[in-house]
């Protein structure tokens, strides 16, 4: 296997490559761009026109994404899998992959679309290079763009594997690309509807990119992700690597399961009070009239939506971030 197969030992150990470009027996080109960042080009002749960006590990517990891209890299190093597209893989948070946590000071996810500017120390400092990673990899003209965006959950959910789909004025979600998620195992897709400052956000609004933030199981650490099944996304992945992919059910989208955000749950202060038990899952059903949270100046949550669900709860978020997110079942009716 070529030694650049191995982006997760190097950036485990902190260590540049002796060499930054390799070739494969078919010609396809690996380069070592930066930490955890590394480019897979096919030789022009085999091309397909798709730039794939597949980052994982934006929060360095969540390892199941991190040994999936691993699995890929190491198949593409050694031949067995044949790119057709351009693909860039990121591993976005190394200082917290090599700790095991999901942030070392603040949250990579929280610092995209401009936040980093606003803010200093290291997390920041990647944020901003990540994006420019993925503008320099999204720069090529007339070229399809898209990202999965591969995390884990802190908590168990009703529905194990989702996708978010960002928000941009003026542009209307993708049937195709909802079908795509399916036929990856998705069970559901969160509409997004409003702006906001994670990386598939960035990709989504100021790339043109289509892109998605994938939930993919329960976080846990390396080498105990048995239960995060994984392997639809995974064939799903390597087909579209290799410009495989089997034909996509469009009309029907088999029984995706489609959600839109009702309200953001924002901690605003110290007093923040999440009325939920510890142990509660993602998508967990909630009654009209009930109290989720309060926070300084009297502000209450109550819920008011039929069919409320809430996702993402975290009271731990620092003040002024997102702990929680309420949604509720939407149409396919908007969709491109
Ligand atoms: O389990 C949790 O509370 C968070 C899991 C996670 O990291 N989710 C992403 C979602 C990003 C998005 O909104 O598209 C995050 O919170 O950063
Ligand atoms: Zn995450």
């Amino acid at each position: 296997m070529l030694a650049l197969g191995k982006l997760l030992e190097l950036t485990l150990a902190g260590r540049e490559p002796a060499e930054k470009t390799q070739l494969t027996v078919e010609g396809v080109r690996m380069r070592w761009l930066s930490e955890g960042a590394l480019e897979v080009r096919p030789p022009e002749a085999r091309d397909n026109g798709l730039d794939l960006l597949l980052s994982a590990g934006i929060h360095g517990n969540e390892t199941a994404p991190i040994e999936l891209l691993d699995r890929l890299l190491h198949d593409i190093a050694r031949g067995d899998l044949k790119p057709r597209a351009r693909i860039l893989f990121l591993f976005g948070n190394p200082e917290a992959i090599r700790k095991g946590e999901r942030f070392v000071e603040q949250d990579v996810n929280r610092l995209f679309n401009g936040r980093h500017e606003q803010s200093s120390g290291s997390e920041a400092l990647r944020a901003c290079e990540l994006e420019r990673l993925a503008a320099s990899f999204f720069s090529l003209p007339d070229r399809d763009r898209l990202h999965y965006d591969l995390h884990t959950a802190i908590r168990g959910s009703k529905i194990e594997q989702f996708a978010l789909y960002p928000w941009k004025e003026g542009r209307q979600h993708s049937r195709q690309e909802l079908a795509r998620l399916r036929a990856a195992g998705m069970e559901a897709v969160l509409l997004q509807n409003k702006p906001s400052i994670v990386f598939s956000s960035y990709t989504y609004d100021k790339l043109g990119a289509e892109s998605f933030t994938l939930e993919l199981g329960k976080a846990r650490p390396f080498g105990q992700n048995d239960g995060v099944n994984v392997s639809r996304l995974e064939t799903r992945l390597k087909q579209i690597i290799e410009g495989s992919e089997p034909a996509l059910n469009e009309v029907a989208l088999d029984g995706l399961k489609l959600f839109s955000v009702a309200r953001e749950i924002i901690k605003h202060s110290d007093n923040f009070r999440l009325n939920l038990p510890a142990d509660i899952e993602n998508f967990s059903e909630l009654e009209v009239g009930y109290l989720l949270a309060e926070d300084i100046a009297q502000t209450r949550w109550i819920i008011e939506e039929e069919g409320a669900r809430i996702i993402f709860p975290n009271p731990k978020v620092k003040n002024g971030l997102r702990a929680g997110i309420l949604i509720v079942p939407t149409t396919d009716e908007n969709l491109a």
